[in-house]
């Protein structure tokens, strides 16, 4: 479980988060979401320790500054927004770098790259290098790393961004089945009916401030949707209020 309390961030006297205060429970699926430059990828970043804080940050009840690195890596992994990947390695050895903070010393660490490959559907592209690589499937890639990493709660910046609509599905359908084993998962989305149809629970970020945590029903109200996205939900889907 991660606990947040009073949470504020700023850097160069520009304020990404402002007094966030929100409970993740260990064993869900949450997505976070929120207009552009809402603060999403800074709070995920905040939760790895990548952004010095005011407030208090526990993972189990230990605050976030007494996890060594070391262990915090094994326990938490970060998947970053984009994928761009710079060295021309095989998709095999990318995936394999999710087991470096465990040292690559086992076969065990073989059979949870194959896993890793697999459960993303991507076994047949682990001889390719990935600069050749599609955006999708370099996409696929860096999700089966994050994956190897076996960490109990994984931090996933717009994974669907680069997905076809199948793949979407496939993906959240993957993140649903590794949190009913027991992961925490937190995902940054902006399509909110993949969020309202696979999240056991949404937080919803506004110009660095928490909006609403909660089932998709609360945090995805129309009076949220309205103020936050600017949106209304027609019957045809979302439409902008001002359209
Ligand atoms: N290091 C930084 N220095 C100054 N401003 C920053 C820094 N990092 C982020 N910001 C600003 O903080 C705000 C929140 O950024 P963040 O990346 O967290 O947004 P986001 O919700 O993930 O957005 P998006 O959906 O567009 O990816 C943005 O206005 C961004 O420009």
């Amino acid at each position: 479980m991660i606990t947040v309390q009073n949470l504020s961030v700023s850097v160069n006297n520009t304020v990404l988060l402002k007094n966030i205060s929100l409970e993740i429970p260990a064993g869900k699926l949450i997505a976070l979401v929120g207009p552009n430059g809402a603060g999403k990828t800074s709070l995920m970043k905040t939760l790895i320790g990548l952004h010095d804080f005011e407030g208090t940050i526990k993972i189990n009840s230990v605050p976030l500054d007494a996890v060594d690195p070391e262990h915090r890596a094994k326990k938490i992994a970060y998947m970053p927004q984009g994928t761009t990947i710079h060295w021309p390695m095989t998709v095999e050895n990318i995936v394999a770098l999710g087991r470096y903070p465990h040292g690559m010393t086992e076969q065990k660490d073989k059979s949870i790259i194959t896993d890793a490959l697999e459960t993303v559907g991507i076994t047949a592209l682990k001889d390719r290098i990935v600069t050749t690589l599609s955006g999708g499937e370099r996409a696929l890639t860096l999700l089966a790393r994050t994956l190897a990493t076996k960490a109990d709660c994984l931090l996933i910046d717009e994974p669907t961004a680069s997905l076809d609509p199948r793949h979407q599905l496939d993906v959240m359908a993957v993140f649903r089945r590794l949190t009913d084993q027991g992961k925490t998962i937190i995902v940054i989305l902006h399509d909110l009916h993949l969020a309202q149809r696979f999240a056991d629970r949404l937080i919803l970020l506004d110009q660095g401030r928490l909006i609403s945590s909660g089932p998709a029903s609360k945090a995805l109200s129309a009076h949220n949707l309205k103020q936050v996205y600017g949106l209304i939900e027609g019957t045809d889907g979302f439409e902008a209020v001002d359209s």
